[in-house]
């Protein structure tokens, strides 16, 4: 109930849209009412007393209602489909919308797959229902009730006796309601698993092509496919169940009615024509409530996929941008760690360690600061603060003296490039990937961007240029050509501070030199946080912080950190080995 009420609110704006299509339902179920009594009076008034021209004007009139009821079924069926768009419409626009405010911490956990389904099959099945079932059902109760009503006041006795059965039905369609809701629960669900599997193996496809590991991906979709086959073999055996017994019940309603009817006119307490009539109306209480099943399958699909679109809709943001955010116009760079304490949200404070230990330290504007440290040490972690990817769990992160919380996040993000760890890469041209962060950039600021990052001559050789189009993730570039291109889109950006997570691993050394050359003058005025593994890439740092197990253990110039006898010194003594092995 709590679902349906909450998906009203997105069916009041098109609240003008449901009062026609109400009111021409009402309007169509009248004209069904009507329709068997003109039936009636068509014998009655007519066949029965040879009267050739009642029949032809009352048929004529049962024509022009049945031309009447067919126009509102239009105008009704667009009005429906029309609200149910709406809502999708609106409930699609804000489902995105929530994706993009969603923070890091809920990616992490989340499925793609999941997502997607709920994105597309689950809003749908609200669509079914919103746009076609929820009218259907009341058209169905009405007409069942207008018709019921209308054989009492026409032979109460032969409407009551033929009723005898509607509790049977009644008590199907209840029995059916219960078991069938479990049902669409576990089938959105595996509808979400599905997708998860395919979108994961589609994703994935070069790594499954390169182990060997088509035929069990194949078993592991298989697995979920056929699950997903037995509970919907499982709902339609419910429906197999339902259904038939709900037809029989309503077509004993039909013989009660025929008996009793024939009995009746028999004895002339009922009319040839009412007799006519009230086949037609039978009909009338029968179908509403056989169609009853399918539109309780339509609810109970909408009622269990929505709760999936609103799960999202209420995921928390823990990130957000704060009322009245600090501007970061002119923000210069001065960076200060300042007591940073990290952990993920999925660890326990208790037992867990932390991934960041009280971290103190201070940048100044225009300083580059590399930070080493083994894998898993914590980098990565450390920089995400910065752009608030995640928060501190303790301590605080502060840009210009200001916490990095209290700017305006659109605004801090833009001031932070980042050449992330892995490129992503849209299927785009490549002008369109360089400028993703400065749409409005001239060709000339791209190019000069891509020229910085060492991937200038390689666009203009290719035969479209800068507008070549790349594949999904950057497909049909190469891992250092695809990090050149991400390289110059935070170039582009020209933000005070610029962040480098590992943005030269994958080129080779002569390009890497090259590059970090061409990155000098970038660098220039820039605080520049350069995350690598190889010494060679932080040649030009002018400071070096060593991290060990989320803890801070050495900073100093490069000259002071090999004089001491610590991590650095260790990590350059094995480089220079490697090197000479060479
Ligand atoms: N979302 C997450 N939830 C829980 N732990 C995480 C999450 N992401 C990373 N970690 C853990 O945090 C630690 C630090 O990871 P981080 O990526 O910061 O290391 P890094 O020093 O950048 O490593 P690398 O050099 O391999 O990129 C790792 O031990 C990692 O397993």
């Amino acid at each position: 109930m709590k679902t349906l009420m909450r998906l009203m609110i997105y069916v009041k704006p098109s609240a003008r849209w449901v009062v026609a299509a109400v009111i021409i339902m009402i309007l169509a179920t009248l004209f069904d009412l009507i329709a068997p009594w003109i039936l009636k009076e068509i014998f009655d008034k007519g066949i029965a007393v040879k009267n050739m021209s009642v029949v032809i004007s009352l048929t004529l009139l049962l024509a022009g209602v049945q031309a009447l009821k067919s126009a509102g079924m239009f105008l009704q069926g667009y009005s429906q489909e029309l609200v149910g768009q709406n809502v999708v419409f609106k409930l699609r626009e804000e489902l995105y919308a929530k994706l993009q405010r969603l923070s890091f911490t809920y990616y992490d956990k989340a499925q793609t797959g999941q997502l997607m389904s709920r994105m597309t099959g689950d809003i749908e099945a609200v669509k079914n229902f919103v746009g076609f079932g929820a009218m259907a059902l009341f058209t169905g109760l009405l007409t069942f009730v207008g018709t019921f009503i209308f054989m009492l006041w026409m032979q109460w006795q032969v409407t009551l006796i033929s009723a005898v059965t509607i509790p049977l039905i009644l008590l199907v369609l209840w029995r059916f309601y219960r078991k069938v809701g479990p049902a669409w629960s576990s089938i959105r669900e595996q509808m979400g698993k599905l997708t998860t599997t395919l979108q994961e193996n589609i994703s994935g496809i070069r790594v499954v092509k390169s182990f060997a590991a088509e035929n069990s991906e194949k078993g592991k979709f298989a697995a979920r496919n056929k699950q997903n086959f037995e509970t919907n073999m499982e709902r339609a055996k419910l429906e197999a169940k339902s259904f038939p017994l709900m037809g029989l019940f309503g077509g004993l309603t039909f013989v009660l009615m025929i008996w009793l009817g024939a009995i009746f006119v028999a004895r002339d307490e009922m009319s040839m024509g009412t007799f006519m009539a009230f086949q037609w109306y039978t009909w009338g209480m029968i179908w509403p409530l056989n169609m009853l099943g399918w539109q309780i399958n339509i609810m109970q699909q909408a009622v269990k996929a929505a709760p999936r679109v609103f799960e999202v809709l209420d995921a928390d943001v823990d990130i957000e941008s704060p009322d009245a955010g600090r501007e970061t116009k002119g923000m210069k760079g001065f960076v200060t760690f300042d007591g940073v304490s990290f952990y993920f949200a999925d660890q326990d404070r208790k037992s867990d360690e932390p991934i960041l230990k009280s971290i103190d330290f201070k940048v100044n504007q225009g300083e580059v600061i590399a930070v080493l440290g083994a894998t898993g040490s914590g980098k990565s972690s450390l920089i995400g603060l910065l752009s608030r990817f995640y928060d501190t769990s303790s301590g605080r992160v502060l840009i210009d003296g200001t916490d990095v919380r209290d700017y305006e996040l659109d605004g801090l993000r833009r001031s932070i490039g980042i050449v992330p760890q892995e490129t992503f890469l849209f299927s785009a041209t490549i002008r369109d990937n360089i400028a993703y962060g400065y749409p409005g950039a001239t060709q000339e600021q791209i190019e000069h961007a891509a020229a910085k990052a060492q991937i200038h001559s390689f666009i203009e050789g290719l035969p479209h240029g800068y507008d070549t189009l790349i594949g999904e993730r950057g497909v049909g570039l190469s891992g250092g050509q695809r990090q050149r291109v991400a390289l110059a889109r935070a170039i582009l950006m020209d933000s005070p501070i610029l962040v480098l997570d590992e943005a030269t691993a994958s080129v080779d050394t002569a390009t890497e030199s090259a590059i970090h050359e061409a990155l000098l003058e970038v660098m220039k005025g820039r605080t520049t946080f350069i995350i690598a593994q190889r010494l060679s890439s932080i040649q030009h740092a002018d400071r070096i912080i060593v991290l060990e197990r989320g803890k801070l253990v050495e900073q100093g110039t490069h000259r002071e950190l090999s004089e001491r006898n610590g991590f650095f010194r260790k990590l350059f003594e094995q480089q220079q080995k490697q090197q000479a092995s060479l």
